[in-house]
């Protein structure tokens, strides 16, 4: 197997590997587990894997959400299609920056994401590695978010385009989640820089003195949660794949965020994915 980083910060892509060996050969799994919580997204391309292998390898790292909108796969259950078809709208949620899942009392832990079909060009995603981002902020920044926990929900993001009773309904299923700001990653004991498109506000921001944010003289809360979720948006944290047809994406969804780009005309773009439950940020 060759290991050929992608950029200096995150992401690299796996050369020679079939994953579909990895369901059984428990030195490649591991092997390719500790490349995943170094490089946080790994890449593969020709990846001729059967649905019920793409389960079953996502199945290795934990068992697989559900997801309360898109259906599974009727030959594999537990593998979620997100299919784009021309006629539907071009707007979808997945162009935001965000981390899947943080409305739920535990996020997933990674994904395995693959491409069945992709416009020619475009419809590329982004991930961004946030213990970096963490690892950049200031120092003051840093001591100021310390015990910070924030809320978390659906609505603030993919919900505005649900229809009211679907929205309560999923509401009712899911009421929001509070997380801490700096999470620790469970196995590399990184911190984490923990705010997305899912996070709505602070909600013990009162119970500290805050230090002075950038220029504002009167810092509110509102900027700070702003200028934290923007650190997503910095080049130098990011990496950018371009999908062909049985390239896969594996991603640690506690140490990244990602974002679909929406930028084709209508066409179709089909991906596959599993997402592996994740634990109680900490
Ligand atoms: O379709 C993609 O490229 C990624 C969509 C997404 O956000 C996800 O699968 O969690
Ligand atoms: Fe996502």
């Amino acid at each position: 197997m060759r290991v050929e980083p992608l950029t200096c910060s995150i992401g690299a892509e796996l050369v020679g590997v079939n994953l579909a060996d990895a369901v059984h050969d428990d030195g490649l799994f591991n092997e390719i587990k500790g490349l995943l919580l170094q490089n946080k997204v790994l890449f593969l391309r020709d990846q001729d894997i059967s649905r019920p292998d793409h389960v079953a390898f996502a199945r290795r790292f934990g068992a697989l959400e559900d997801h309360p909108m898109a259906p599974t796969h009727p030959e594999a259950p537990g593998l979620v299609q997100i299919y784009k078809r021309p006629d539907q709208p071009i707007d979808r949620y997945e162009n935001a920056w965000h981390t899947d899942g943080t409305w739920r009392e535990t996020p997933a832990l990674g994904c395995v994401l693959r491409c069945v079909e992709c416009p020619p060009v475009g419809g590329d995603t982004m991930w961004a590695n946030m213990a970096l981002a963490y690892e950049k902020l200031p120092q003051a920044i840093k001591q100021q978010i310390e015990d910070l926990r924030a809320n978390h929900s659906f609505e603030s993001s993919f919900a505005a385009a649900m229809p009211l009773e679907q929205r309560l309904a999923m509401k009712a299923q899911y009421p929001d989640a509070e997380h801490p700001v700096v999470r620790t990653h469970p196995e590399t004991g990184e911190k984490i820089l923990f705010v997305n498109a899912f996070t709505t506000h602070f909600t013990n921001y009162h119970t500290k003195e805050r230090v002075r944010f950038g220029q504002d003289a009167n810092p509110g809360a509102n900027d700070l949660l702003r200028y934290l979720i923007g650190q997503a948006y910095i080049p130098e944290y990011q990496v950018r794949w371009r999908w062909k047809p049985n390239s896969i994406a594996i991603w640690d969804n506690r140490s990244t965020q990602h974002y679909a780009v929406m930028d084709y005309p209508a066409c179709h773009r089909k991906m596959e994915r599993a997402a592996i439950v994740g634990d109680k940020p900490f």
